[in-house]
Order: structure tokens, then C-alpha cells, then sequence
């Protein structure tokens, strides 16, 4: 006999009491002992074919859907509820795709002028006519809905769903059929949808299958699945997740996608994967810094509680710390050159020399996207060197002027003994590629990657296919100007994927923040991540973008979006306000102050710069002070050493707004003092 449970089965387990919880969890362990139930007080439901109920205690109920030697924990409640559940559900293998599906049951009635709608609890079909406009699968034919998914019973009553009702198809069509009826409704292809066929195979193995079931090889499986706080992701992979974690690919690739496409949870599974496939793999699984390297782990023990051997194939570090961490091991420590050192010897070069045309933050921004991060060592070095995402060109001349500063910055930091980052990565990357201890890298955020660290990396998986896996979003770049990464040898053509499920923000909140960006992004090397015909599983209020007269009122409006949140079923520590600089930090306190809590409480709402909330999520996010001097950053600005630069800088100022109201689930509130940032137009257009 087989067992398995379905994402339904975890879903309401998590929503019981803690005492509910644990005592449904033993009834499920003896069902995995013995799927049969033997010793368990089963009773087959009469209205519902296929489905038994097991008493667990009281009046709580295991559902499970038996067929031949198959049984499914489907789901579990109190008494009345469950029944309910069940009575309304059928298990069928699709008749097209062949993948087994929770089918509601539609409920057919007569009565001519009831409205069609699927908001309502339950489905209702009727036999009045739509009007084309506003229905926007009224033309589709049974085929074209029947190849992506949708179940026969629904035909009908998805051909009368109403646009404003699309997202709620949801939580009555298995996933695979609403996410293809989104995409429809809102401009994309059908045919991007059309469903693997593999109707004479084993229906629970289907792809689409496997977002909702998963078979169960042992009680261990069991117990972690279900003692994790029911993270949906640590076992239904998407069917597009799964192919770019299992694949084997024949070079460096890389999963792009909107924010919240499960981008991280894909390089996760990946680093897990190759760690499972090969008791002598050592994965590096990496981003860009501490904070989410922790939350990593903490997501990897999640995923491998039940194999204590695969977690510990897998390192989890910021790419900073591991780099640190190896040359230590290789040379000694380092000692780190400060940003501000390196400022104070081009500066002292420039005294030097009074006649020179360039300034000090051209020559700072030259030495770090160019001189440093390629280690350019000579002059005749640097003349050659291409000045890849500089667009101010220098001649010979200005060149030679230029050099003359950055040798001297080279020789003061070689007499202090000094270190910089590329120099470490360099340094890797030659004298101690052989002995690195990783036999594959997973990096997550790898659109900020710094070239120093392509390079390094690069040289880390070279001559081997599988070594390298990426996961970024060029639109979230929000720290370094772009370059090529073929150039540098980490050439993802042909193997980058962009994944269209966006999981956590709603449909209105990415649809909003969307506008912020190009539907398509390039990068150096012409590999694109589009954002068009991405969709988000869940719907929720209309974001609000607004303009106040003064700070105090910005404060009080800031104040009043919080309370909401908390009093509509919030934590205060699942909401955020997120600010551009440390300079409105004092804006976002005064708000949470007024809103009733003390900001300096852990168990506050959290205060953060959108620099610092990268990978991070909250159910409600108040993104303020977006004014016109606050966003785009005038420092960050000023500080852009080439005026050609500046389109660049504006970019990731766009990008970091984008990231900052996609942390946000359910609630968005992104507030500004008249007329506020150029950039809240497109947010409202
Ligand atoms: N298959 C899945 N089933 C259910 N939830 C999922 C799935 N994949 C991802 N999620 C959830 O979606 C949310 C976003 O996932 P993740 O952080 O991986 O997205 P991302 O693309 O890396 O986002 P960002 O670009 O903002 O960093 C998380 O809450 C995650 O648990």
C-alpha cells in the first residue's frame, strides 16, 4: 500500500490547536504503520465516493481518499466542517492531462436569474448568457480549457467567470488550470499553459500531481513534513521548479523571475539536489549577505530534517564570509581596506596634483568598477582593459593622468599591508582554485553579484557543467552597474529560465509594482528576464499610494495603515515600514510610536532601509517617506562620479523601490510629502 498526503491534509493541519495538531499527527504515523487503518475507527462517506473518515479524538477527523492501495490524507477538521470538505470534493485524474486533481463539485441550478459567480462560496452554474466584455473565457472552447487543466464540470462555469472574479478561480480550479486562466485574463497565451499528457501513467507522478501530493517513503519523511510550520515549499514544487532543480545541465544556469516566484526556494531545493544525488558532492550554497544566509539555513534544516547526511554535504555562507573564510585558510587573514581609506589616498594623490581634471568620486567610482575589480595592475594593463558599464570615455592622456592615482592608492595600501575584496577574490581565483573544498556553487541574489566575484566563481566551475546554479532578478539589481558575466566565463544562454508564479505578493501589490519596471529586462549578454505573464495565487486590497501635506500627516496616515493591519489579523512583527536612508528613519518611528508601540520592542513592527529587507516578507509593508529629495537618493546620486553613469543610478533607485513594496503579502501603503518621488506616478499609472 501507498500513502501520501496533500497539501490540503497540511494546510488545515496547520490551522488546528496545537493539542489538535499533535494528536491528528499520531493518527496520521499509524496511518503510515498501516495504510489500511486497521485499529483506526474509519467510516466511508456515503456522499462523498472514495472518501473515509478516521476519528482522531472528540469530534476531530482525518478525511482520506482510498483507491486500490492508495490512500491520501486529504484533509482533517472537526466533525461537521470536514464532512463538508469532503462531500464537496471529488479525486479524478484529468481526462486530458492524465494528472490526479481536487475537483469542487459545481452545484447546478435552475433558477434563470441568479448572476454567475465564482466569489460565491460555492460554485453556481446557470444558464444565463454572458456578455463577451467583461467575461474573458466566454470564447475559449472545451479543448482549449480541457489541454491546460481545467476539469469538465467547471467548463461551463468558467466561461461565465467575470474579470474581476479571475484570481478567485484559485481556490476552486487545481492550480495549474486557474494559473493558465490568469495569465489568459490578463494578456498572456493559453498555449503557454498546455499541459504534460501523460494520462496512462501513475496520476499522482504527474507533474501537476506533485504540487499537490506527495507520496510518503517513511515515517521520518512523515514526521518532518508535518512537524515543519507547514512551509508548502519544502514539498510542492511547482511543476517549472521542479524541471529547473532536477535538470542536469550542460553549463552555468540560472532561475529568473519576479519577486516572490520562489526564485530562492528553487536554489534551495537545487543545493539540496545535488547534495542528495552524490554522497561526495560539497555544496556552497550562497547570496550576498549574512542576514540571508541565515535565513537560508534556517530554510535548509527545514528541508533536510530528515536527512541529517544530505544537510551536511551543504555549507550556507554569504559569499563575502565563505571568500573571507577561504583565503584565511589559504594565506592568513586579511586585513580589509575601508571604502573611506581608499577615498583618503585618491584624495591625497589629487593634492598632489592641483593641475588634474577629474574628481575624486569619478576617480573613486573608476577604481572600483574598473582598476580594483579587475586588478588591473600596470598601466599598460589599464589602457587595455574594456571599461565595461563606463560610459564617460577617457583618452590616452586622461588615462596616464588617472593611472598616476591609482598607483599611488596601490602602493599606499600595499605599504599598510592593507586588502580589498577583488584582491581576495583574485587571489582565489589563481593561487588556490585547485584546493577549494566545493564541488558545486548555488548562488541566490546573483544579480548584485560584483565582478570580482563572477570572476572568482567562474574560475570556480570552469570545465565543470553542473558546478554552477544561479538564482537573481535583474530588476532587483540595486547595488553594482551591470557587465557581462559570458565575458567574465559564466555563460548562461540558453540556460536561464524565468519562473511566472509569484507566491507571495497579490495580484494587485505585483501588478502595481510591476509598473516600476520594463516587462523585460536584458542583461550585458542579451539573456532577458521577462515579467510578463507572471501570476500571483492569491488576490487582496488595491495598494495606496499617497501624498500628504506635511510629515506629521504622513505619520498619521502611516500610523492608521498599521493599526489596521494589526486589528485585520496582522502580527505586529509582520508588518514592516521601510524608508530609503537613515535620514526618515526617525519619520518611521514616530509612526509606530503613534500607532501604539514602542519601537525599540522586538515585538514591534519592524523598522528597516529597503536596502536591508533583500528576501525578506511581511504581510503588510507601509514603504514611506518616498519624497522627492528622499527617492531617488540625492547622495547616491551625487556620489555617481560619471554623469553617464546616472541612468544606471536611477535604475537601481527604481529597483530598490520595487523590492521594498514587493516584501509585502497582503497590505501596501507607499506614503510620501507632496509631490513625493517621480517614481510613485508609475506606481499609480
Ligand atoms: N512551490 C511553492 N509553494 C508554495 N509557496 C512557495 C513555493 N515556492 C515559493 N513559495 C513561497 O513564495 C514566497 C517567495 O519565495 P522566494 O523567496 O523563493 O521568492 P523569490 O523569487 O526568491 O523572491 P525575491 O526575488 O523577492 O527574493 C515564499 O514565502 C515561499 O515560501
Amino acid at each position: 500500500m501507498t500513502l501520501l498526503y496533500a497539501s490540503t491534509f497540511t494546510d488545515a493541519l496547520g490551522r488546528l490547536a496545537a493539542p489538535e495538531q499533535k494528536q491528528a499527527k499520531l493518527a496520521a504515523f499509524d496511518l503510515q504503520l498501516d495504510p489500511r487503518g486497521n485499529g483506526l475507527q474509519m467510516h466511508r462517506i456515503e456522499k462523498a465516493p472514495g472518501f473515509w473518515s478516521v476519528r482522531v479524538s472528540g469530534d476531530l477527523r482525518i478525511i482520506l481518499y482510498k483507491e486500490g492501495e492508495t490512500t491520501l490524507l486529504a484533509y482533517v477538521d472537526h466533525h461537521d466542517a470536514a464532512y463538508w470538505w469532503a462531500e464537496r470534493k471529488r479525486v479524478v485524474a484529468h481526462e486530458r492531462t492524465g494528472a490526479m486533481q481536487f475537483v469542487e463539485m459545481p452545484i447546478v441550478v435552475d433558477a434563470a436569474p441568479v448572476v454567475p459567480t465564482i466569489s460565491a462560496a460555492l460554485p453556481i452554474e446557470t444558464k444565463t448568457k454572458p456578455a463577451p466584455a467583461s467575461y474573458p473565457f466566454s470564447a475559449l472552447t472545451d479543448d482549449q480549457m480541457l489541454d491546460v487543466g481545467v476539469p469538465r464540470d467547471w467548463l461551463k462555469l468558467v466561461r461565465e467567470t467575470k474579470l474581476d472574479d479571475v484570481v478567485q478561480l484559485y481556490a476552486k480550479l487545481p492550480a495549474e488550470a486557474a494559473e493558465a486562466l490568469t495569465d489568459y485574463a490578463t494578456g498572456g497565451r493559453l498555449e503557454d499553459h498546455i499541459a504534460v499528457k501523460a494520462v496512462d501513467a501513475d496520476p499522482f507522478t504527474h507533474p501537476d500531481a506533485q504540487r499537490r501530493f506527495r507520496t510518503v517513503d517513511n515515517i521520518e519523511e512523515l514526521r518532518a513534513a508535518l512537524d515543519q510550520p507547514f512551509e508548502k515549499w519544502a514539498v510542492f514544487l511547482h511543476p517549472a521548479q521542479r524541471a529547473l532543480v532536477e535538470r542536469k545541465w550542460s553549463g552555468p544556469a540560472r532561475v529568473a523571475g519576479s519577486a516572490g516566484t520562489g526564485k530562492t526556494i528553487v536554489a534551495l531545493h537545487r543545493a539540496v539536489h545535488l547534495a542528495r544525488e552524490d554522497e561526495g558532492a560539497h555544496v556552497l550554497l550562497t547570496t550576498f549577505s549574512k542576514s540571508l544566509a541565515t535565513a537560508l539555513e534556517g530554510k535548509l534544516h527545514i528541508l533536510t530534517e530528515a536527512e541529517i547526511a544530505v544537510r551536511s554535504r551543504v555549507t550556507v555562507r554569504a559569499l563575502d564570509q565563505a571568500a573571507y573564510e577561504l583565503f584565511s585558510r589559504a594565506f592568513g587573514q586579511p586585513n580589509l581596506a575601508t571604502a573611506s581609506q581608499v577615498q583618503a589616498a585618491i584624495k591625497a594623490a589629487l593634492d598632489a596634483d592641483p593641475e588634474s581634471c577629474m574628481t575624486a568620486e569619478f576617480l573613486f567610482d573608476e577604481w572600483d568598477e574598473v582598476v580594483d575589480a579587475w586588478q588591473v595592475s600596470s598601466e599598460a594593463a589599464y589602457a587595455e582593459v574594456p571599461r565595461i558599464g563606463r560610459k564617460t570615455r577617457l583618452g590616452l592622456r586622461q588615462r596616464t593622468a588617472a593611472w598616476a592615482v591609482f598607483d599611488f592608492v596601490r602602493e599606499r595600501l600595499a605599504q599598510r599591508k592593507l586588502t580589498t575584496w577583488p584582491e581576495i577574490y583574485g587571489q582565489l581565483s589563481t593561487a588556490a582554485i585547485g584546493k577549494l573544498p566545493f564541488t558545486h556553487i548555488v548562488v541566490d541574489e546573483a544579480q548584485d553579484l560584483t565582478v570580482p566575484q563572477a570572476r572568482f566563481l567562474a574560475k570556480a566551475g570552469e570545465g565543470r557543467s553542473e558546478a554552477l546554479f544561479f538564482a537573481g532578478d535583474l530588476g532587483q539589481r540595486i547595488f553594482h552597474l551591470p557587465f557581462s558575466w559570458a565575458k567574465l566565463g559564466i555563460d548562461v544562454r540558453g540556460r536561464s529560465h524565468c519562473l511566472k508564479v509569484c507566491y507571495r505578493t497579490s495580484h494587485q501589490i505585483r501588478v502595481s509594482a510591476d509598473r516600476l519596471l520594463p516587462a523585460t529586462i536584458a542583461d550585458m549578454d542579451g539573456v532577458e528576464d521577462g515579467r510578463r505573464g507572471t501570476v500571483s495565487v492569491f488576490d487582496g486590497p488595491v495598494p495606496s499610494v499617497s501624498l500628504f501635506a506635511d510629515q506629521e500627516a504622513e505619520i498619521a496616515g502611516v500610523a492608521k495603515f498599521i493599526e489596521t493591519a494589526c486589528t485585520t489579523g496582522a502580527m505586529a512583527s509582520e508588518v514592516a515600514v521601510l524608508v530609503r536612508g537613515n535620514a526618515q528613519l526617525k519619520r518611521a518611528r514616530a509612526a509606530i510610536s503613534m500607532a501604539g508601540f514602542d519601537p525599540r520592542n522586538a515585538a514591534s513592527p519592524v523598522i528597516a532601509l529597503m536596502h536591508d529587507v533583500k528576501g525578506l516578507e511581511f504581510k503588510s509593508v507601509a514603504v514611506m517617506a518616498c519624497d522627492e529629495d528622499a527617492l531617488p537618493d540625492p547622495e547616491r546620486l551625487r556620489a555617481v562620479g560619471d554623469d553617464a553613469d546616472l541612468a544606471t543610478a536611477y535604475d537601481t533607485e527604481r529597483h530598490l523601490l520595487y523590492v521594498a513594496c514587493t516584501r509585502a503579502r497582503d497590505g501596501l501603503m507607499v506614503s510620501a510629502v507632496r509631490p513625493g518621488s517621480e517614481f510613485l506616478d508609475d506606481l499609480r499609472a
